[in-house]
């Protein structure tokens, strides 16, 4: 059971001597998300809406994400920042027969989520964090055909019977979110899934990106145009929104590493497991004056999008079976 985040705090977050501290997960008293936090004071809070991370904060308090002022978190919109859920379709597919009836980015942000429960570095004892005796939570979510908190477009417009879990672990220099989304029906479908994260910058002329190198990639600015990325690091100065599909090192099984630096030191390592593309996303003016829900205005500034996906081709998912996919964002 989690706590009610009215409820006084315990003292001291180890109950038991001789064991390490242990994370808190509570609920917002108006049970519209869950907050945990590490022993060491880093924290994370996750609104049911979307499962969406909304905030993800060191221990000094730093927050690392993007959030838009103007984000609308009372569940009648997807959430403008964090890191919204894309499924089972990214942007929009109308020659797709399967999706083309769903709005842009699906169903899976604008759904409401059930809070699966909670793991801490204790029980999460196969984790590599807690292997090292770092303090570490994890928390599920989940979301089906079944659900009551299902975007009823989903009913309408995807007919399939589908299982999906997200988990969002936190550790003391790191955030995992990783996504299961299981075929429980008897017909196979092909979905997309994507991780939007809108990581916090300072001054996005100060940031460069690396790890994309020769990529190839799909220029949405440029009317779809198909790309090699040439320069490396590169820059943002305007509207950016590219599709890359970094090609595997031979023999290696991992897909390369993203970093995100700024005035040459580096912040994130964007790391992912079974999404082969990274979309990188800024709307810069004209595009952030477009969107009602993005304040303010020049925030554009302080966000960079770096989105570790599955969405070059479709994933087919026959029945009985799932997908699944992961990223790691580190902090340098
Ligand atoms: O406005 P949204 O539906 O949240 O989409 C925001 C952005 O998401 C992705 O990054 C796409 O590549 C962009 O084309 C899109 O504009």
């Amino acid at each position: 059971m989690v706590e009610r985040a009215n409820k006084p705090k315990p003292p001291t977050l180890s109950s038991t001597p001789g064991l390490p501290p242990q994370a808190t997960v509570t609920f917002s008293e108006d049970n519209s998300r869950v907050v945990a936090e590490l022993p060491t004071g880093e924290s994370v809070q996750v609104l049911l809406h979307g499962a969406t991370v909304i905030s993800w904060k060191d221990a000094s308090g730093d927050e690392k994400l993007w959030l838009s002022d103007a984000a609308k978190l009372d569940g009648s919109k997807a959430v403008r920042g964090g890191i919204p859920v894309v499924f089972p379709v990214f942007g929009t597919a109308p020659t797709h027969p399967q999706t083309k009836g769903l709005p842009q980015h699906g169903f899976a942000r604008t759904s409401r989520w059930e809070f699966l429960g909670k793991s801490t570095s204790e029980s999460a004892a196969d984790d590599k964090a807690s292997a090292s005796n770092e303090p570490t939570v994890k928390l599920d979510f989940g979301l089906s055909s079944g659900s009551p908190g299902l975007d009823p477009v989903a009913r309408a417009h995807w007919p399939f019977r589908f299982n999906l879990i997200y988990s969002v672990t936190l550790n003391p220099s790191s955030l995992t979110t990783s996504i299961v989304a299981t075929n429980d029906g008897a017909e196979s479908f092909e979905c997309q899934v994507l991780m939007h994260t809108y990581l916090r910058v300072n001054d996005i002329t100060k940031v460069e990106i690396q790890g994309l190198s020769n990529a190839f990639y799909t220029d949405k600015v440029d009317a779809g145009a198909v790309k090699t990325q040439t320069s490396t690091p590169f820059t943002i100065a305007g509207e950016t929104d590219r599709v890359y599909t970094p090609a595997k090192e031979e023999g290696v099984e991992e897909e390369a590493a993203v970093t995100v630096a700024e005035q040459g030191r580096p912040k994130y390592r964007v790391t992912r497991d079974n999404l082969s593309n990274v979309v990188v996303w800024n709307p810069w003016t004209d595009k952030a004056q477009g969107m009602a829900d993005f304040e303010p205005k020049d925030g554009f500034r302080k966000m960079l999008c770096v989105e570790p996906g599955a969405v070059g081709a479709w994933q087919a998912v026959e029945a009985g079976d799932a997908f699944e996919g992961a990223q790691t964002i580190t902090l340098l």
